[in-house]
């Protein structure tokens, strides 16, 4: 071959490949513009035929809001701190109890609904349903609150439940007796207007949630265990609507959380000799234990943004933006590692990202001039569902990478199993439908619970767990959650009561529509 065609062979070669790149560039952006234009996954059911269940209105009077408001205020002002497993304020637990058969006179009553304390403060309702065939299902919140003081910065005290500007005050608004007391105005007034469940329900009221429901939600689902009971889905506390909270995001979203983050609590301690602090060594048990502590916060845990289902949550909202932001939501998979990065800038959107680590604890010395003999640490992670715990427990040992620092695992498990939320998803859709009826500004998405609830027990009992209530967070309002100035506004708790009235009636169908039921009714 001569050096001229040698020369044109090669660069036939490059313009061929140019080319062929060319094409694959046009394929991939003409691919990412149809899914950006066509993919709307939230359209769903809401258009489809539904069996009419929602018999009895839900309208409130003049002196039922005043009632019910009232009865959720004398609930606020009830202290149920829980603070450590063996730290419970028992006594207003059992003023808890006292208020709840006052507040729900009918409730207590009624020969539709069996009630039983379990584990001396957690309550546990059952109302059957006429039609044994379908498969029951339950609602659950949580009684106890996390501990408040005033002088941390609150505009009412903790547990005045004072009103201010419309919304009222209170440690427990937003966490979790909302729904405590939703729930049960829904289900009184539900009763008084004569209604009587098709579909059969449990209710279960944990009394010590914030300290991981080892009495309340665990002895329930023992009891649950024993009858033998399967459930068709549980509800719980979770995420909430958010409005405004996602920057780009056209309109409210409601997410409901279809998962929850795993949890490792992992102490380390350094142990060293005590002795007189005029003659220290180079290096202290505290200096070796911040070393580790720090090693751990300047290294966080890998970015998997998009690995996990919160993939799911961004494709549902994506059409909601604007482009170019629609464009890279409806293309998670090319995009996710850039919105990843962009999501960990701020801790509350960093939380979907990773598993997050947060240095709880941190104990030592007892005196000025001793040398300490122990240093300890708390560490308590949030673990993003493509990782597992022991995953996990690698990554810190090898980041500490310390053999003086003890490593010594408190408590852990996986990210919780994903709930099915397709159009076959009969607690997914009875829970969107009804979100959608009240409230039809709104989008409704798969979402990750990033904090633990007391549905984590009950995986043996259903498939399909969620963690929702319509509670509305706006800018700000997520730094309340077991922070200062805990509120929700008196419209957004009514519209809670609403919502569980609305939600047990919805259930009571026999089976979702059919996707293709739609159309031709409209
Ligand atoms: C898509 C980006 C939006 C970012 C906005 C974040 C909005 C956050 C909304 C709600 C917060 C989620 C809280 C979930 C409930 C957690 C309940 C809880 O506090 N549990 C405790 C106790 C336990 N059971 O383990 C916990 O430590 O997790
Ligand atoms: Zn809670
Ligand atoms: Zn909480």
């Amino acid at each position: 071959m001569t050096e001229r065609s040698a020369k044109l062979n090669i660069l036939k070669f490059v313009k061929i490949v140019s080319f062929s790149l060319l094409l694959v560039i046009l394929a991939f952006f003409v691919a990412a513009t149809v899914r950006t234009l066509t993919f709307d996954v939230n359209a769903g059911l809401q258009l489809a035929h539904w069996e009419k269940t929602n018999n009895i209105a839900s309208d409130i009077n003049q002196h039922q809001r005043e009632e019910l408001l009232s009865n959720f205020r004398d609930a606020i002002r009830i202290p149920t701190v829980s603070t450590t497993e063996t730290q419970l304020n028992t006594t207003a637990l059992r003023e808890f109890d006292g208020l709840l058969r006052k507040a729900f006179p009918t409730v207590f009553s009624s020969h539709l609904v069996q009630h039983e304390v379990v584990a001396n403060y957690s309550h546990l309702f059952w109302v059957p349903g006429s039609d044994l065939a379908l498969v029951p299902y339950m609602l659950l919140a949580h009684i106890d609150v996390v501990p408040a003081e005033e002088r941390d910065g609150w505009e009412a005290p903790p547990f005045s439940a004072k009103e201010i500007d419309g919304f009222i005050y209170g440690r427990g608004t937003i966490d979790n007796k909302q729904s405590v007391m939703g729930i049960l105005q829904a289900l009184e007034y539900l009763l008084i207007r004569g209604y009587s469940p098709r579909r059969g329900f449990f209710i279960g009221l944990g009394h010590d949630e914030e300290v991981s429901g080892f009495q309340g939600a665990m002895n329930i689902v023992r009891v649950l265990k024993k009858k033998g009971v399967q459930l068709a889905f549980v509800l719980d506390e979770g995420l909430a609507v958010l409005d405004g909270v996602i920057s780009g995001l056209q309109g409210p979203a409601a997410l409901i959380g279809i998962s929850e983050k795993g949890l490792a609590t992992v102490k380390l301690s350094v142990s060293k000799a005590p002795g007189h602090s005029s003659m220290p060594p180079s290096e202290s048990s505290i200096g070796i234990l911040a070393g580790a502590v720090k090693r751990l916060e300047d290294n966080p845990m890998p970015r998997l943004f998009g690995e996990g289902p919160e993939r799911g949550t961004f494709e549902h909202l994506a059409h909601k933006f604007r482009l170019p932001l629609k464009f890279v939501m409806s293309n998670m998979w090319l995009f996710s590692p850039l919105l990843g990065r962009v999501m960990e800038r701020r801790p509350d959107t960093n939380a979907f990202v990773r598993t997050t680590t947060a240095i709880t604890m941190f104990n030592s010395g007892v005196k000025v001039n001793i040398l300490p003999s122990q240093a300890e640490a708390y560490v308590n992670l949030r673990i993003h569902s493509a990782q597992s715990l022991q995953e996990v427990l690698e990554l810190i040992q090898s980041t500490v990478g310390d053999e003086r620092v003890k490593m010594e695992l408190v408590d852990g498990f996986d990210p919780l199993p994903v709930s099915s939320y397709d159009e076959t998803s009969f607690g997914f859709q009875i829970i969107k439908k009804t979100v959608l009826d009240q409230f039809p500004q709104v989008t409704v998405a798969p979402g990750i619970c990033i904090g633990n609830t007391d549905s984590r027990h009950y995986t043996d009992l259903a498939k399909d767990i969620y963690r929702f209530a319509p509670t509305w967070f706006r800018p700000g309002d997520a730094q309340r959650f077991h922070g200062i100035n805990e509120r929700i506004s008196k419209k957004n708790y009514e519209e809670l009561v609403v919502f569980y009235f609305n939600l047990i009636q919805n259930c009571d169908i026999k089976d979702l529509p059919s996707p293709h039921s739609a159309g031709h009714e409209l």
